[in-house]
């Protein structure tokens, strides 16, 4: 077992209690995906006092499709918090009506997913594709968008990574992610402010 290996504890502990978080999560490998969306929610709203109601939670169908899902729904929810977003929206069709009233941007973006090698170089590409397209989303939106996608070589790999393994090693690595979306979203704002 690595002695080395882990993410040091953040200097403060963040409160995420006005924090608005876009979960996007793949419905292949369902059962190790839904124990790492548990673990992140667990984690935000247990230890950073999110509120439950201002997790938004979309799914797709697979891990390729979460990089596209995510800008298109920062982008939407930029639009419903645009201060003539009713004016904008009545262009878009009389059955839209105004913005939801608590509609805002969102602070930041968990991508959940599973990827399993199978016998070809899908999963090659596939891991690739998703790493850089969620890395683009948050260097090209501003919004910190977190990498919560495990490329596992076997199945036993993936459970020990979602914490449902038999050996002492297996950790739920969604805890991780939800630490590291309520922090950067917090520092964000922050610097977002010049708060440096
Ligand atoms: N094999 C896995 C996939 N494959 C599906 C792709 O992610 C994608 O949905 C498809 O190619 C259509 O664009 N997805 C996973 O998330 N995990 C896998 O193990
Ligand atoms: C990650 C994948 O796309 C993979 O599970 C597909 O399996 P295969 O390479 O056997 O087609």
């Amino acid at each position: 077992m690595s002695v080395v290996k882990g993410v040091a504890s953040p200097l403060e502990k963040y409160d995420g209690s006005s924090l608005r978080i876009l979960i996007v999560h793949t419905r292949w490998n369902p059962s190790v995906v839904d124990e790492l969306v548990k673990g992140v929610v667990d984690t935000m709203t247990k230890e950073h006092s999110v509120k439950s109601e201002n997790i938004t939670i979309q799914t797709v169908s697979g891990s390729f499709e979460l990089p596209f899902a995510a800008q298109r729904l920062i982008a939407a929810s930029r639009l419903q918090a645009t201060p003539n977003a009713a004016e904008l929206f009545s262009t878009l069709g009389e059955n839209t009506g105004p913005p939801p009233v608590n509609s805002q941007t969102f602070d930041a973006a968990i991508c959940i997913g599973v990827l399993i090698k199978g016998s070809t170089m899908h999963f090659e590409y596939i891991s690739e594709a998703v790493s850089n397209g969620i890395m683009r989303v948050g260097l090209d939106t501003g919004i910190p968008c977190i990498f919560g996608v495990l490329t596992c070589l076997t199945d036993e790999q993936a459970l020990e990574r979602s914490g449902l393994g038999v050996s002492e090693k297996k950790h739920n690595h969604g805890i991780d992610w939800g630490h590291c979306a309520v922090e950067l979203a917090i520092k964000n704002r922050r610097w977002t402010v010049g708060e440096i």
